[in-house]
């Protein structure tokens, strides 16, 4: 079983295409009458298929970078392209259509919805697509059952241990069956056994075509990525060996 869409992947070449195309990005913000550049002329170009950790320093420009790729955020200047899709310039419909389809996003804190079930949780990320009952619901139980957690799609939040949590919100980040995924720290919260078993599945996931970029403090995180980038002063360094 695989949840990764390869329909997609837009060219058919050997070279794996570019998911993501940044050219001279800068991103600033106001702070009260100062003004952060928080990235200056980032370009990087990150291939389908490929698992990208990002790290560097407190400030160095991680999460602005992250929320770009998220297209949660535009650059002020510079364009950052999603397969075709100029995020740049794109309408806030169209932004929120790519998140919707084509991004996943897991995070350091899971952010799963206490109230619900696992499975309700995942089934949150299908509300967008607008998918016949049946069909939705056999997405989440593969989804669950793709990360191991099967028999446990009836439990709560508080009822399944960290590594768990973490695996019912990567479930709900492939269930729209995206083209990449984005992980903010994702093994910030948990112990080096459950940090192993969150390693192993991204691996997996990565395996099967999904492309993977994470924000990272952690050193075991990045030495299994195929390339490692650091972010310092808003500037992007190749730091791969
Ligand atoms: N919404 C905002 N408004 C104003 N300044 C911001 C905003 N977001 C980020 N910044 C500033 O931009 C710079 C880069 O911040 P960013 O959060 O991207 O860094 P980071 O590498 O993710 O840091 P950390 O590791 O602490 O999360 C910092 O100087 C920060 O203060």
């Amino acid at each position: 079983m695989t949840m990764i869409d390869s329909d997609r992947t837009e060219t058919t070449d050997a070279a794996p295409a570019a998911i993501y195309r940044l050219h001279g990005v800068t991103r600033t913000y106001k702070q009260k009458e100062r003004i952060v550049k928080a990235l200056t002329g980032v370009d990087v170009e990150i291939a389908e298929g490929e698992f990208v950790t990002i790290q560097g320093p407190t400030g160095g420009g991680k999460s602005t970078l992250l929320q770009l790729l998220g297209a949660l955020d535009r650059p002020s200047a510079g364009s950052v392209h999603l397969g075709a899709l100029d995020i740049s310039t794109a309408s806030n419909a169209e932004l929120g259509r790519v998140r919707a389809t084509e991004i996943g996003f897991v995070f350091q804190g899971f952010n799963l919805i206490p109230t619900l079930t696992a499975a309700e949780n995942v089934d949150m990320a299908l509300e967008p697509l607008r998918l016949a009952k049946t069909e939705r619901a056999a997405r989440v139980a593969e989804a669950l059952e793709h990360v191991g957690l099967a028999d446990r799609a009836d439990h709560k939040p508080t009822e399944l241990s960290g590594g768990q949590q973490q695996r019912v919100a990567i479930a709900r980040a492939i269930v729209k069956r995206p083209r990449v995924l984005l992980a903010d720290e994702p093994t910030g919260n948990l112990d080096e056994s459950m940090r192993d078993e969150i390693l192993t599945l991204l691996e997996r996931l990565n395996a099967e075509g999904l492309t993977l970029i994470a924000v990272t403090h952690d050193s075991a995180v990045a030495r299994r990525a195929s390339r490692r980038l650091r972010l310092e002063k808003g500037t992007v360094r190749d730091i791969t060996r």
